[in-house]
């Protein structure tokens, strides 16, 4: 078994990104800045936006964090993101999922100039994926391909099987698939016969949000398994996916944690390394 490690995959992206970075600033530019804005405080969310800013810092990218209360309104939060699109020092912006209950986060994700769309979830950006044109792809959904790519586990010509619909994660995933060439199956609540689907998938990317979902029975031996849950038990942090049964079977597996969250993050160092480059350009 081949254990996709997306802690130290994610750890040479930064070291890559971190050199590329120096070289920028070695010529005169300015550093690449990211704006992380935490609405309420949602104690998951804490630790994802400390873990992002520690990661920015580590690559130098400069991050500014706007931690707002949970009551704000959507007028003031609307005024923040419009106040950081002009800032030109910012590359990138992070609105921090979930709001808080009585915020649109739909009106403040369009709001966001397409530009500086780091988590590529303005409609723009992800027209240009459905289309195939260059644009700020979903960082989990990319972080996933790249930690696939760096395996050599390439899945053109083979069945790919997506557990989950999400905006930000499954359905980005699914185009993300197809446009390597894989056959791929989309499978959520509704779907009839789950076990029949997922047998037949060379590759399993599993994103339901319950604990250890994907059992050992429902797949085909030999397949590449990618975990994207993160569930809070009180065994503590566990995948979608039952990994101690199914190591035996897989050819590679990622774990919970150290696969694709550490790859999340590392997609968004590089999105906003992307959007900075954009930007010395304009
Ligand atoms: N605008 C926005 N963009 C996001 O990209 C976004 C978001 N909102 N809201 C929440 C989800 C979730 N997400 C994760 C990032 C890192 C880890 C991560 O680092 N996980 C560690 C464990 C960290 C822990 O202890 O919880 C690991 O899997 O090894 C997990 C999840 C980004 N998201
Ligand atoms: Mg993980």
């Amino acid at each position: 078994m081949i254990l996709l490690d997306g802690k130290k995959t994610s750890l040479e992206i930064r070291q890559e990104l971190k050199e590329k970075i120096k070289a920028y600033m070695a010529k005169g530019h300015r550093a690449p800045g990211l704006a992380v804005i935490l609405v309420g405080d949602d104690p998951a969310s804490q630790v994802y936006v400390r873990n992002k800013e520690k990661a920015c810092a580590d690559v130098g990218i400069v991050s500014k964090s706007f931690r707002l209360s949970a009551d704000i309104s959507q007028q003031e939060l609307e005024s923040l993101i419009q106040k950081l699109n002009k800032e030109s020092e910012i590359d990138g912006i992070l609105l921090q999922l979930p709001l808080p209950k009585g915020l649109d986060s739909q009106r403040c994700l369009e709001l966001i100039s397409p530009d500086k769309d780091v988590d590529g979830f303005h409609p723009q950006n992800v027209g240009k994926l459905m289309l195939g044109l260059p644009g700020f792809r979903s960082c989990t959904p990319a972080g996933i391909m790249t930690l696939l790519q760096r395996y050599n586990l390439d899945p053109a010509g083979k069945k790919a099987v997506v557990i989950g619909r999400s905006n930000i994660v499954g359905k980005p995933l699914a185009l993300l698939l197809l446009q390597a060439n894989a056959t791929v199956t989309v499978c959520h609540s509704r779907t009839k016969d789950l076990t029949k689907e997922v047998l037949d998938a060379d590759f399993v990317f599993a994103a339901v949000g319950r604990a250890k979902f994907v059992k050992a029975d429902m797949v085909k031996p030999g397949a590449v398994i990618v975990d994207v849950g993160i569930n809070r038990t009180e065994q503590g942090l566990v995948g979608d996916c039952d990994f101690e049964a199914l190591k035996e079977k897989a050819l590679a597996i990622t774990p919970v944690p150290g696969g694709v969250g550490p790859m999340t993050i590392a997609q968004l160092l590089v999105n906003t390394f992307g959007a900075y480059k954009q930007h010395l350009d304009l």
